[in-house]
């Protein structure tokens, strides 16, 4: 039996398709990172996961359970993108009024030290900023012990030392045998996190795979090197994407540029992602470059840029 399994689903929000005939199963114990653009049905999905809405057609389980139903839902950490903290309330008193609600909650001094909020336990919810209460919101997910967390991007609006310690906390978490499925808009993220990514656009599944897969699948090289140009310290980095490497190369080599330090690597997320979103828009879209000057002299590339 699958922590999560959504097969067939369908959600519409009257005209709107939100989510168009998904599958998707998380297996116990599987870190699984969703990307999508805005609007993709992210959180549409993590609501009928959680038992927060029904789908129109389809079938939603929660560890072989409807989630609609309260019982299974005890084995669910859960934090969506926005959390309404009672203002008044002070922190320990919130994580405290949360773990009473489950048999074995983590201790509630444990969970501020796991997440940096131990000096705060006493500020009041609604002095806290920004990046505290997030890191307060993911806490609250975890303070029963679940099964299976659900992470409506987790760390938007933290800094990066927040961002860090949050991820070290959601690592323990999975290797002590969670679940987690989580969204996020930072790529860097999902690559940091994820064993295995599914990248969701207007309602469909468009990659379902581990993190390596989906980057290979997209079957795009960095190719990088230092070339002879006019300006006037006579050589300039260059970097480009481009769908066969070693074709490129060649013809780097007998175009008669002059060149050093040449260095292939493969695509980063960013770009695979870049890349699926974009043709399923039909465009055939090349991703994203982060070159700043054309070379339209060079070959083989999807589009060319250099930097
Ligand atoms: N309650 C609602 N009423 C009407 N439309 C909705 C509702 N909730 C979601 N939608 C629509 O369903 C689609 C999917 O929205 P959803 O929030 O699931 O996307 P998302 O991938 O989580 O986006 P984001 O990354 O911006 O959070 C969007 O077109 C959205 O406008």
């Amino acid at each position: 039996m699958s922590a999560v399994e959504v097969s067939g689903v369908t959600r519409r929000f009257g005209a709107v398709v939100a989510l168009d005939d998904v599958s998707l199963e998380v297996g116990h114990g599987e870190l699984v990172g969703m990307l999508g653009p805005n609007g993709a049905g992210k959180s549409t999905l993590l609501s009928l996961v959680s038992g927060q809405r029904k789908p129109d057609s389809g079938v939603v389980r929660l560890d072989g359970r409807d989630p609609r139903d309260a019982r299974a839902r005890t084995v669910l950490g859960l934090t969506p993108q926005e959390t309404g903290l009672p203002a008044t309330l002070r922190v320990r008193e919130v994580v405290d009024f949360v773990g009473g609600h489950y048999p074995d909650p983590v201790p509630t001094d444990e969970l501020l030290e796991q997440f940096g909020l131990a000096d705060l336990g006493k500020r009041q919810t609604g002095s806290l900023s920004g990046g505290q209460k997030r890191r307060l919101a993911v806490a609250m997910s975890l303070v029963g012990r679940p099964s299976v967390v659900l992470l409506d991007e987790p760390t938007t609006g933290l800094d990066v030392s927040g961002r860090t310690a949050l991820w070290d906390a959601i690592r323990e978490y999975h290797a002590g045998g969670g679940t987690v499925l989580l969204t996020s808009h930072y790529l860097e993220e999902v690559q940091a996190l994820a064993e295995r990514v599914v990248v969701i656009d207007r309602g469909s599944v468009l990659a379902d795979d581990s993190l390596q897969t989906v980057l290979s699948r997209v079957g795009l090289r960095r190719v990088l090197f230092t070339a002879r140009t006019g300006t006037p310290d006579g050589w300039e980095r260059q970097e480009h994407l481009v769908p066969d490497s070693d074709t490129f190369v060649r013809e780097l080599v007998t175009s008669g540029t002059e060149f050093r330090d040449l260095e292939i690597r493969g695509a980063s997320l960013e770009e695979a992602f870049g890349q699926l979103v974009g043709d399923a828009d039909g465009a055939g879209r090349a991703p994203r470059d982060t070159a700043a000057t054309p070379t339209p002299a060079l070959p083989g590339m999807t589009e060319g840029a250099a930097r």
